[in-house]
C-alpha cells in the first residue's frame, strides 16, 4: 500500500516515511553523517578529558579496619625522576585529621620500572630496620617469631654496641599490618634514613586464612598496571622461612610449606629478585627449630656482609651474574661426556657479540683464536723445553731437566677469558674449578647426580675440579675436544698444591654463595653446601698429569674431603705411584686397539700398551684401591657387538665396579670435528640392553659381577663385583668417615682396601629396576617443570 506524498501527493516507497523526508535524506545525507561523526568525536574527547577513573581498591580485605584511603594530590611534574608512580599513605588518624574523605586510594603518575633508591648501606647516618612478618592461626609461629626477633637482635644489635647500624628488629603480625604501607611502598622512616630488610615466618594452611589474603595482595600489587612491577625493590633484601607439618603434608608436592614458597615467589617479583637468603622450611613437629636456627645463622652472615660491602653479593640481583638465571646450566658435569650438535663438515662460525656468553664448545674456537690471535701462546710454548711426566715419574723430577717457561692458561689469554665466562674459575695457571650442574640441581632439590644414588655423594657438597687443564687424548666425543692444551709432556710452569687447594676451595665457595638468590635453592642444602665433602678430580684435562697430585690429594684428605679421581689410562707410571684415593676411575672408551685409536685419538704412539699397563696396575691394586671402569657408550662407535671386548678388559683389570653411561647430548653448539649427532646418543633402554649383555659376558667368563644400581635420569648403570654383595644386598655406598679414619691410621700408602670402608646397603630406590632418582627431590625437565620420578 502507498502513502500520499506531502508535497506532490506522490506515493512514498517506504511505508511510514513521507517522500519529502527521503528526498531530504538523499540530498543531505553526506553532510548529516559527517556532522554526526564530528559531534560524536567531540563528545568522546570531552569525556576523555573530564572523566575521573574509578579509584583503585588495591586491598579490599583489611581486617575490621576502615580502609586507609589516601588521596594524592597530583604534583606538578618537575623532572623525569619525579614522574615515577607515587603512592602516598597516611595513617587513619592523619587522614581523619586532615579531613580527607575516606575512599579508595588514588595512584597517579607514570609507571616506573625502577624502585626508589635506598639510602646507601654502611652510611653512618642510615640504619637498617629488619621487619619480621609472621602469620599464625594456632599461635606456634607467633611465639617462635618473638623468640626469633630476640635472637636476631642479640646477633646484630649487641647491647654494648650502641652505634650498631641495625635498629632493633621488629615483629609484625600479617593479620594486623596495613599492607599498603609495607607492601606497596615502604614505611616512612621516623628520624633518620632507614633501609628495610624483610623477613617472613609463614606457616602453611590448606584452609582459608590470612595467608591467602596476603598472597592475594602481593599478587594484585604485582599485576596492577598502575604500580611498578617491583615496588619493593628499594628494600635491601628479603627471605622467607616456612613452617609445615610433614605428618599431614609429607612432601612439597603434597603441600608441605606451600604458602611459604608462594610468598617467596611473589616477594622475588615485587623486590626485583632481592632474595637475600634461600627459602627455609621446617616441620614444626620435628626439625623446625633446628632448620630455623640454621636459616637465622645464614641470614646473620648475609646481613653482616651486607653492611661490610653494601650489597647482597655476587649472584644476587645487581651483580648481573648468569647464575641468577632460573635456567639449568647446560654444561656438562663430572665425567659427563657431551656430544655436541655435530655436522659432518666444519663450517666457519660467526663470532658472537663480545658481551654474549660463550658455549663450552666455543672454547675450542677461542683456543684456536688464542693461538692465532694472541701471539700464539701454544706455538711459543711448543719450544723444546719439555719435561715428560707421562713416561717416568723419576725422570720427570730430574733436576737437569730444563725449567718450564710458560703458563698453561695465562691470565691475559683469550682462553682464560673464555673459560671464566663459561663459569670456570681458573686457579693458578693450570687448574680449574666449576660448579657442576648437579650441584646446582641438588641445591634446588631437583635431584642429585648418580654418585648420590650409587655412592652416597651429596651433589651439593661436591666440588668438581682439575689440577691440569691439559690432556693427552683428543677423544672424538669429548666436548672439550680441541679446547684444552694437549700434550704428552708437561711443558708449563707447575703451581704448588697448596695454592691449587686453597684456590679451588675459595672459588667453589664463591660460586656456591652466588646461588643464594636463585629461585628454589633450599636453605638447608645451602647451609650444608658451605662444607665441601667430596672432590671429583675430573673436570677437564687429566688430573694425574699434575706432577704433585699426591700432595694435592693429601691436602684434600687432610680436610676430610673424599677424592674421586678419573684418569684416561695413558699414564701408567703416575697411576702406579698414586697413593690412596677414595675411588679411582679409569676411562675405558673402547674395547680394542683400533676402536680406541679411533675414539680417543691418543697422542701417545704406544697408547694401547699404556692402556693395558694401566689395567694391569688396576688389577694389582684392586685390593688396595676402590677401582672403577668408566664406560661411555657412543652409538655407532663403541656399543655394537662390543660387550665381549669390554668383558675381556674387565677380566684383565678386575675393577671393583663398572659404570656404564650413555654419552650425553648437548645441543647448544656445533662441534664439527666430532661429526657426532643426537643419533649417537643411546636410549636408556639401549644402555640397559648393553649392560645386560655385558653382565652375561662376564658370567660366561666366570667373573662374579652383577647389576647393582641405576640412575635412569643420567642414563647410568652400575655393575659391581660380588665383593660388594653382602647377605644378598649390594653395598655400593661408601663409608667416608671410615675411609678417613683408615687413612689417618695407616697413612696414604697404608694397607687397607675397598671392603674396609664399604658403606651400608645401597638404598632400595637406587637398585637395578628402581630408577635411582633421589626420592627426597622433585624431578624436573630442562625447563624446570615437574616430572614424574623415574620409574
Ligand atoms: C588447618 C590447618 C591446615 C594446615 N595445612 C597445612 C598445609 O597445607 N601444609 C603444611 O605444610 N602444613 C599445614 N598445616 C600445619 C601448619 O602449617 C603448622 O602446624 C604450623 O606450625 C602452624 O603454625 P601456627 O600455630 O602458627 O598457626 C596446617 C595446619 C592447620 C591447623
Ligand atoms: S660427582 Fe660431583 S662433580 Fe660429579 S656430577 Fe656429581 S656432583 Fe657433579
Amino acid at each position: 500500500m502507498a502513502f500520499p506524498d506531502i508535497e506532490g501527493g506522490r506515493p512514498s516507497n517506504i511505508p511510514g516515511i513521507p517522500n519529502v523526508v527521503l528526498d531530504l535524506w538523499h540530498e543531505y545525507r553526506v553532510s548529516i553523517i559527517m556532522t554526526t561523526l564530528f559531534a560524536l568525536g567531540m563528545l568522546r574527547l570531552y569525556l576523555h578529558l573530564t572523566y575521573t577513573p574509578e579509584e583503585l581498591r588495591v586491598f579490599p580485605k583489611v581486617y575490621n579496619k576502615a580502609p586507609v584511603d589516601d588521596v594524592v594530590e597530583e604534583k606538578p611534574r618537575q623532572s623525569a625522576k619525579e614522574e615515577k608512580a607515587e603512592v602516598v599513605n597516611t595513617s587513619d588518624a592523619e587522614t581523619k585529621k586532615a579531613g580527607v574523605k575516606q575512599g579508595p586510594r588514588r595512584i597517579k603518575g607514570d609507571v616506573s620500572r625502577k624502585g626508589r633508591a635506598s639510602p646507601p648501606v654502611g652510611n653512618e647516618a642510615s640504619k637498617t630496620q629488619i621487619l619480621v612478618f609472621y602469620s599464625s592461626l594456632t599461635a606456634t609461629t607467633e611465639k617462635i617469631a618473638q623468640t626469633f626477633v630476640q635472637e636476631l637482635a642479640m646477633a646484630l644489635v649487641p647491647e654494648e654496641d650502641s652505634n650498631s647500624s641495625f635498629l632493633q628488629p621488629q615483629v609484625l603480625d600479617l593479620a594486623e599490618v596495613d599492607y599498603d604501607e609495607y607492601f606497596i611502598t615502604l614505611p616512612k622512616p621516623k628520624d633518620q634514613p632507614t633501609n628495610y630488610f624483610y623477613l617472613f615466618l609463614i606457616p602453611s594452611y590448606n584452609i582459608d586464612s590470612i595467608n591467602d589474603t596476603f598472597l592475594d595482595h602481593l599478587q594484585e600489587t604485582h599485576h596492577d598496571f598502575r604500580i611498578d612491577t617491583s615496588p619493593l625493590a628499594p628494600i635491601l633484601g628479603y627471605s622467607v622461612f616456612g613452617f609445615g607439618d610433614k605428618e599431614g603434608w609429607p612432601t612439597e608436592e603434597e603441600g608441605f610449606c606451600f604458602q611459604a614458597k608462594e610468598v617467596d615467589k611473589w616477594m622475588a617479583k615485587l623486590t626485583g629478585r632481592k632474595r637475600a637468603y634461600p627459602l627455609g622450611m621446617g616441620d614444626w613437629k620435628r626439625d623446625g627449630k633446628e632448620r630455623l636456627a640454621e636459616w637465622r645463622d645464614g641470614l646473620v652472615d648475609v646481613l653482616k656482609q651486607l653492611h661490610l660491602t653494601g650489597n647482597l653479593g655476587e649472584g644476587v640481583p645487581g651483580s648481573g651474574d648468569p647464575l641468577e638465571s632460573d635456567a639449568e646450566d647446560e654444561a656438562g658435569d663430572d665425567g659427563e661426556v657431551l656430544v655436541e650438535e655435530g655436522t659432518a663438515a666444519p663450517k666457519p662460525r660467526k663470532r658472537r657479540g663480545s658481551g654474549g656468553l660463550q658455549d663450552v664448545e666455543d672454547i675450542g674456537r677461542v683456543m684456536e683464536l688464542s693461538r692465532d690471535d694472541n701471539d700464539s701462546i701454544q706455538k711459543k710454548s711448543a719450544a723444546p723445553l719439555a719435561i715428560d711426566f707421562t713416561t717416568d715419574g723419576r725422570r720427570a723430577a730430574n733436576k737437569s731437566a730444563p725449567a718450564p717457561v710458560k703458563e698453561m692458561v695465562p691470565k691475559n689469554s683469550p682462553t682464560y677469558a673464555a673459560l671464566t665466562k663459561q663459569g670456570y674459575s681458573i686457579v693458578g695457571s693450570h687448574s680449574g674449578v666449576k660448579i657442576c650442574r648437579w650441584t646446582k640441581s641438588a641445591l634446588r632439590g631437583r635431584g642429585s647426580c648418580y654418585k648420590f644414588s650409587f655412592y652416597g655423594i651429596n651433589s651439593h657438597q661436591c666440588m668438581e675440579a682439575t689440577p691440569s687443564l691439559s690432556c693427552s687424548n683428543k677423544c672424538v666425543f669429548c666436548w672439550r675436544h680441541g679446547t684444552n692444551p694437549v700434550g704428552t709432556t708437561w711443558r708449563w710452569t707447575v703451581d704448588p698444591p697448596d695454592l691449587i687447594f686453597s684456590g679451588i676451595k675459595e672459588n667453589h665457595y664463591k660460586k656456591i654463595k652466588m646461588m643464594r638468590g636463585v629461585p628454589g635453592v633450599r636453605a638447608e642444602r645451602f647451609a650444608e653446601a658451605l662444607r665441601i665433602r667430596h672432590c671429583a678430580l675430573s673436570l677437564v684435562g687429566e688430573p694425574i698429569f699434575y706432577p704433585h697430585i699426591n700432595d694435592l690429594l693429601a691436602l684434600l684428605h687432610g680436610e676430610r674431603i673424599s677424592s674421586f679421581l678419573v684418569c684416561n689410562a695413558q699414564h701408567p707410571d703416575q697411576l702406579a705411584a698414586l697413593k690412596h684415593v677414595t675411588q679411582l676411575y679409569v676411562s675405558i672408551d673402547a674395547p680394542d686397539r683400533e676402536s680406541l685409536r679411533r675414539i680417543d685419538r691418543p697422542l701417545h704412539r704406544d697408547f694401547w700398551e699404556r692402556f693395558l699397563r694401566c689395567l694391569d696396575i688396576l688389577r694389582e691394586r684392586r685390593n688396595k684401591q676402590r677401582t672403577v671402569f668408566r664406560l661411555t657408550l657412543v652409538k655407532g662407535f663403541n656399543v655394537d657387538d662390543a660387550a665381549e671386548g669390554y668383558a675381556d678388559l674387565v677380566e684383565r683389570g678386575m675393577p671393583c665396579f663398572v659404570e656404564v653411561k650413555g654419552v650425553t647430548y648437548c645441543g647448544t653448539a656445533t662441534s664439527a670435528n666430532a661429526g657426532l649427532t643426537m643419533a649417537n646418543v643411546p636410549f636408556y633402554q639401549e644402555v640397559c640392553d648393553f649392560v645386560v649383555a655385558l653382565e652375561k659376558a662376564l658370567r660366561r667368563r666366570g667373573l662374579a659381577y652383577g647389576i647393582a644400581a641405576e640412575h635412569a635420569h643420567s642414563c647410568c648403570i652400575l655393575l659391581a663385583s660380588e665383593r660388594f654383595r653382602v647377605d644378598g644386598r649390594w653395598h655400593t655406598l661408601i663409608d667416608y668417615d671410615r675411609f678417613f679414619e683408615l687413612l689417618e691410621e695407616k697413612g696414604p700408602d697404608g694397607d687397607f682396601g675397598p671392603e674396609d670402608y664399604m658403606g651400608p646397603p645401597t638404598p632400595e630406590w637406587a637398585t637395578w629396576g628402581n630408577g635411582g632418582f633421589d626420592p627426597r627431590d622433585q624431578r624436573v625437565d630442562r625447563k624446570g617443570r615437574p616430572l614424574e620420578a623415574a620409574a
